[in-house]
């Protein structure tokens, strides 16, 4: 990847600041480029190293003005690692998932298996004993843990032995993955919830991006310091966890005139860490910038999209660390692989999600989803789709002139 770009996006910026909204609005191409511009070249204005107390106007203006749409297609494109016949099993990704309690077994299911249908190697599913059964018999391509607990299978006079083991047997695998996802279907459980803490830590410590997602979210909300300052932690609430999070941490309600202020100050308050806004469009910032994809997915709003997209994202991620890694990056740079994987992650479920759609209408549910995840074949078929309609197109339209100039039935 290139980041010698000459051209200074902010330099650019301040010079048409008084064009702001409408012309970004109104031109994609233009958007889709100066997303590139900004995502993978140094930020010159600063060298990179602004901290979110350190921002200047102009870049306030960039943290809290507009939002960019991301050319997310690019993304994908520079971010995920050939099929190369030379690499061996667990390269392309080592991914677990920390979920999966008597409730709910689908979640977790949902995020595991999209992880291996995205192309990573190996996945792990850490679970209540009564769900771990369950999940197994959903697929027999995931590596699944019966090592959580919950309050009502451990005595109290147990409750600290058992927290121990636990984490031992997770602290056993912990340095082995690429990422964690913490949340789809963990529940609420408070015995589990404080274990699910000690993993995190540790997870921490041991400097393992985590993504946080459904119940994990009802764990940090309540106890922020588990993500505080940690940039490899990417969160991915819906519309309800977010307004847990900004209720929690801004003490404020949503307002949707500001969001991508909000999302800033949030991102900014808590520290380091990347948030996902989830809904019609995907509002994704690190606290220096807010960029969204906005894709059209599909209508269907079934339960388990989210956890789609978190196994997906944790992939993404993993896989945008190594690219940035082995490609040299200048130490200034100011691209964020946790930004770069959730752009992707939700390009892939929206494009997976309007082809099951298409072929499945109300009746798609998340299964036939996980289906279509096969990116080459999403971005492909849905190239194909396009070069069919308006080829499809065209032919409707000759056919019409041909009518036009000898009616049929003359
Ligand atoms: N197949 C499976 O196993 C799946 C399992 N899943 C797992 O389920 C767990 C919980 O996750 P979640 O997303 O359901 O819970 P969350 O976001 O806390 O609450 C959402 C609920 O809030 C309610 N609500 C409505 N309006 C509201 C408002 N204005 N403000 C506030 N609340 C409002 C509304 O409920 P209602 O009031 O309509 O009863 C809505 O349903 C989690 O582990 C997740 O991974 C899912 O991934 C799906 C697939
Ligand atoms: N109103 C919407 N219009 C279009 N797409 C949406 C809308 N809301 C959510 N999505 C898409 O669905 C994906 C999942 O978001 P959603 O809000 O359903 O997550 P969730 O509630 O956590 O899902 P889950 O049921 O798995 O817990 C998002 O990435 C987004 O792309
Ligand atoms: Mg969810």
């Amino acid at each position: 990847m290139s980041l010698s770009m000459g051209a200074c996006p902010h330099a650019w910026q301040q010079h048409h600041l008084h064009h702001r909204g409408r012309m970004w609005a109104a031109s994609p191409a233009f958007r889709r480029q100066l997303f590139l511009l900004r995502s993978l070249a140094p930020t010159c204005a600063d060298g990179g190293r602004a901290s979110s107390s350190s921002l200047r106007p102009h870049l306030m203006y960039a943290a809290a003005g507009p939002v960019y749409e991301a050319d997310a297609e690019a993304v994908v494109r520079r971010i995920t690692p050939p099929l190369d016949r030379a690499r061996h099993k667990g390269q392309a990704g080592k991914i677990a998932i920390i979920g999966g309690c008597r409730e709910y077994t689908g979640a977790p299911y949902f995020a595991a298996i999209s992880a291996l249908r995205v192309g990573a190697d190996l996945s792990h599913v850490f679970c209540t004993k009564d769900a771990a059964t369950v999940i197994k018999s959903y697929s027999p391509e995931l590596i699944v843990h019966p090592i959580l607990e919950e309050s009502y299978s451990v005595r109290d006079d147990e409750r600290e032995s058992v927290s121990s083991s636990i984490l031992a047997e997770v602290i056993k695998w912990m340095e082995r993955f690429d990422c964690i996802v913490v949340g789809p279907g963990l529940g609420r459980d408070s015995f589990l919830m404080d274990c699910v803490g000690n993993i995190m830590r540790h997870a921490r410590q041991a400097n393992i991006p985590t993504v946080v997602d459904g119940d994990g979210l009802f764990l940090i909300t309540n106890n922020i310091g588990l993500v505080e300052d940690n940039s490899l932690a990417i969160l991915t609430p819906n519309v309800y966890e977010y307004k847990r999070l900004v209720q929690k941490v801004l003490n404020c309600e949503v307002n949707e005139e500001n969001a991508s202020e909000q999302l800033t100050a949030l991102c900014q308050k808590i520290g380091g860490v990347t948030i996902m806004r989830k809904g019609k469009a995907d509002l994704i910032s690190d606290g220096k910038k807010v960029t969204q994809v906005s894709t059209f997915g599909s209508p269907r709003r079934c339960g388990g999209q989210g956890d789609i997209l978190s196994g997906s994202v944790a992939v993404f991620s993993s896989w945008a660390r190594h690219f940035l890694l082995s490609n040299e990056q200048p130490k200034e740079t100011s691209v964020n692989p946790m930004v770069l994987g959730c752009i992707a992650g939700s390009l892939l479920l929206r494009k997976a999600a309007a082809l099951a759609f298409e072929k499945n209408k109300r009746s798609t549910v998340t299964t036939d989803i996980i289906e279509f995840l096969g990116q080459r074949f999403v971005v492909s078929a849905l190239d194909f789709h396009l070069v069919w309609q308006s080829f499809y197109l065209k032919i409707s339209f000759l056919c019409c002139s041909l009518e036009d100039i000898c009616p049929a039935g003359r």
